[in-house]
């Protein structure tokens, strides 16, 4: 009998596919996904428990006020990995440094990136957000301290990217380089189920997906593109909805099984855009271009970028490979 593929069946057959794995990569998928469903409880909750809505009081290194529950989802995520000393450095949205480990962490063979919470905005609202996750393998010789330059790779180097969904159902969906699979929380067992395995991302859409407030900021060319969308005179030959949640997570979840673009771009106020290369744009990049899309920055994909810091911001154009390859000609030129 085979049954449902659930997650944990799903990381041991992967695994079993790489016979010399130690099992150190398959713990930290497991312990991310326990800390998913812990966190996917908090966001339940959020309504009715007042320690788990609104404001913190802190500033997060991106300059954002923290809310509570960001803050919770930080520590359920370390505290789920912290048992199982895999990493030997963690980076997180929440924290303007990496964590100082204890000693038994010279011995893990990864480094780990995390938004914690993200789409913080729309927290208070009952709106859909999310957790964001990337992973690379240390650099630096095992026996040592973990150090920046494990977690400043280029995205194209992670092991693993995904995100966690917390919409009207619990999703998570990730990528070890080999496709892109999905997985659903089923609340009655507490278990993600394989319900969209290697997802490839439609090359038709009705939708484009920015910020348009920020409109009177935006370089000519992204306006005119973005405004010859609502005409039928572009490449999709008809008008197009647009659909902004402000999570990327969601926002990217959709364009994930719906096709079309989602964009943070540059603007005259924001010259590097608002999205964090390390703990947002990388991993999300890594799951659209595994499904076959493309994520760029403007004249180049994200993926290749060197980075300089753990909180870099970077624009962000991601999609199919058809939406990207226009929006790329028609803005910058490529
Ligand atoms: O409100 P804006 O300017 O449109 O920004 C929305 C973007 O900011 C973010 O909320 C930033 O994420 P955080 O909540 O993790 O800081 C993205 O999820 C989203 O795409
Ligand atoms: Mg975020
Ligand atoms: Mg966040």
């Amino acid at each position: 009998m085979q049954g449902p593929m659930n997650l944990t069946r799903f990381i041991y057959e992967t695994q079993k596919a790489f016979p010399t794995a130690t099992g150190d990569f398959s713990a930290i998928l497991n312990q991310i996904a326990l800390a998913a469903k812990i966190v996917s409880l908090e966001v339940n909750r959020a309504g009715i428990m007042e320690d788990v809505l609104g404001y913190q009081g802190e500033v997060n290194a991106s300059g954002d006020a923290q809310k509570k529950l960001d803050v919770i989802a930080d520590n359920v995520f370390f505290n789920a990995l912290e048992h199982i000393e895999k990493f030997c450095i963690m980076g997180s949205e929440e924290n303007e440094q990496p964590v100082k480990l204890p000693a038994q962490y010279k011995k893990g063979r990864y480094a780990i990136l995390f938004d914690p919470l993200d789409g913080s905005s729309n927290i208070d609202f009952n709106v859909s957000i999310g957790t964001i996750f990337s992973v690379y393998r240390r650099v630096t010789p095992e026996g040592g301290d973990g150090t920046l330059q494990d977690l400043l790779q280029p995205g194209y180097k992670q092991v693993a990217a995904g995100y966690v969904l917390y919409g009207s159902s619990t999703m998570m969906t990730f990528t070890t380089g080999q496709g892109v699979n999905m997985f659903t929380l089923d609340p009655q067992i507490g278990e993600f189920i394989l319900t969209h395995p290697d997802i490839r991302i439609p090359d038709t859409t009705r939708y484009y997906s920015i910020n348009e407030g920020n409109s009177a900021n935006w370089d000519e060319k992204l306006a005119a593109y973005v405004d010859s969308l609502k005409t039928t005179d572009n490449i999709y030959g008809k008008v197009l909805s647009g659909r902004y949640i402000g999570s990327m997570v969601a926002d990217v979840h959709r364009t994930l099984l719906g096709g079309g673009f989602f964009a943070y771009p540059s603007d005259r106020i924001n010259t590097s855009g608002k999205l964090r290369l390390m703990y947002e744009a990388n991993p999300m990049a890594m799951i659209i271009e595994q499904a076959g899309g493309r994520a760029i920055y403007g004249e180049g994909d994200i993926l290749g970028i060197i980075p300089r810091a753990l909180h870099q911001k970077i624009p962000v154009y991601l999609g199919s490979k058809r939406d990207i390859d226009a929006l790329q000609k028609a803005v910058f030129g490529k």
